[in-house]
């Protein structure tokens, strides 16, 4: 029998350009069109002007702006969405000039990520970063009772002008109330976050462009050893933005040794600015990692392009000077790759490959424990907080219970050896 399944029709849009010979312009008008889907609208038409500069009052010169009209007209469609962020007011004159609806990449990006906000923090983060961009954006002209009036003249325009102040000061309060509370919210993940840091596991996180792989990659680590508990996994799926906080998994791996993984927002061409701002904490997260995994979709022709704009807005956040894995993910898409395979820094793997996540977890292995030393520490009984703690978060190798304390062979890191110090023996022959 076959299954019926309810369908909505998806609004319909115009995907629209200026080209002003940017190397990269086809590629994010591309991405644009992908942008669309991602917000459950269709693109049915492709418009680009090629010019050498866009016009500051409507973006389009004018006789574009006439054939978007005549050629929306036709086609019965309402909204033209463009490929850069619009002033307000060139919005405003294009929808004056056609009566249609403009909206700008900033806004369906603003859109996208509303639509996928499910936690309290990635919610606040959105609407915040929302309402700095409708700010400047809300104009008396909006509502007609603000233009006119009996009166007219000056007077009025008065009487418009204190109403628009209203509206932004509102609007203002709203973003001031939403940051205190989002301060609540970090401050719960900043507590996480030092409760990490306060382990001596190593973090590892991993980072890149949206739909990249990061997601699937983290569960195949998951699942590297042991068929991992279904709720410690992540979510992956083929939509751009399907992550938007941060998670954190600690890994075990067979020889004893743990560290932690996190996966992270994704990132895309012209990540507006107000978004970046208010997602900064959850961006900021991989400054805490002794490791960055930037995941790369090799199988994606611009997977150059997502490597620049990766390291841009790991740049604008403040993560720098980090060493990196370059993860070349889903080489099992691109005929012709051999995987898996390292040279250097480069993994060339597919995330849902077992081989492949093997090597990327000796890779990872090689780098995050590259400076642990093997050390025998002896810890008397009376320290046995510490001897727990050892036990539970170093890469233990034997433990043994003798009538000085617990004996425990172990590698550690440069930091738990300088902890430890008191703990070393440097030769038990001897003892
Ligand atoms: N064939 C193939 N598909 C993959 C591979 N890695 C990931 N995918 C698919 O690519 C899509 C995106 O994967 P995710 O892991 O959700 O990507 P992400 O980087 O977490 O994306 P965001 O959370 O949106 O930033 C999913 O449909 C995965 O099944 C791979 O190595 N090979
Ligand atoms: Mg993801």
């Amino acid at each position: 029998m076959k299954e019926s399944k309810l369908t909505f029709e998806k609004t319909r849009v115009i995907v629209a350009g200026v080209s002003h010979l940017q190397p990269d312009f086809e590629y994010t008008m591309q991405e644009l069109a992908a942008l669309v889907e991602a917000n459950n609208m269709e693109v049915a038409d492709t418009i680009v002007q090629n010019v050498n500069s866009v016009s500051g009052k409507t973006y389009f010169g004018s006789g574009k702006v006439t054939e978007i009209k005549e050629i929306a007209n036709a086609d019965d469609i309402q909204i033209i969405v463009l490929n850069d962020e619009l002033t307000p007011s060139q919005i405003r004159n294009l929808e004056k000039e056609t009566g249609l609806i403009f909206m700008d990449r900033t806004e369906l990006i603003l859109q996208v990520f509303s639509n996928r906000a499910q936690t309290k923090q990635a919610k606040l983060q959105v609407e915040i970063a929302k309402l700095k961009y409708q700010l400047p954006r809300i104009h008396p002209s909006g509502n007609p009772l603000d233009q006119q009036s009996a009166s007219g003249g000056l007077a009025n325009r008065g009487a418009g002008e204190s109403k628009l102040e209203l509206d932004r000061r509102v609007i203002r309060n709203r973003i001031t109330l939403l940051r205190n509370e989002l301060k609540t919210v970090d401050t719960t993940v900043d507590i996480q976050s030092r409760r990490r840091t306060n382990t001596t596991l190593p973090l590892v996180s991993l980072v890149g462009y949206t739909n990249a792989g990061k997601s699937t990659t983290m569960n195949g680590i998951l699942n590297f050893n042991k068929e991992d508990s279904q709720d410690r996994k992540v979510f992956e799926k083929d939509m751009l933005f399907a992550t938007l906080d941060t998670s954190v998994r600690r890994i075990d791996l067979e020889d004893n040794s743990s560290f932690l993984l996190s996966d992270t927002v994704g990132f895309v061409s012209k990540l507006p600015h107000n978004l970046v701002e208010s997602f900064k904490t959850t961006l900021q997260e991989a400054q805490n990692a002794d490791l960055l995994i930037q995941v790369i979709d090799v199988s994606d022709e611009h997977w150059q392009n997502m490597i620049e704009v990766t390291e841009k807005t790991l740049k604008e956040v403040g993560v720098v000077d980090k060493p990196m894995i370059y993860a070349f993910n889903k080489a099992d898409l691109k005929p012709g790759q051999e995987f898996p395979s390292i040279e250097g820094d480069n993994i060339y793997y597919s995330a849902i490959d077992k081989d492949s996540i093997s090597k990327l977890v000796g890779l990872i292995k090689q780098r995050v424990f590259a400076h642990y030393q093997e050390t025998k520490l002896l810890i008397p009984y009376s320290d046995q907080k510490l001897a727990e703690e050892v036990l539970r978060n170093s890469q233990v190798l034997t433990k043994e219970f003798t009538n000085d304390g617990s004996l425990i062979k172990a590698n550690l890191s440069p930091e738990e050896l300088e902890r430890f110090n008191k703990y070393v023996q440097t030769d038990l022959e001897q003892n």
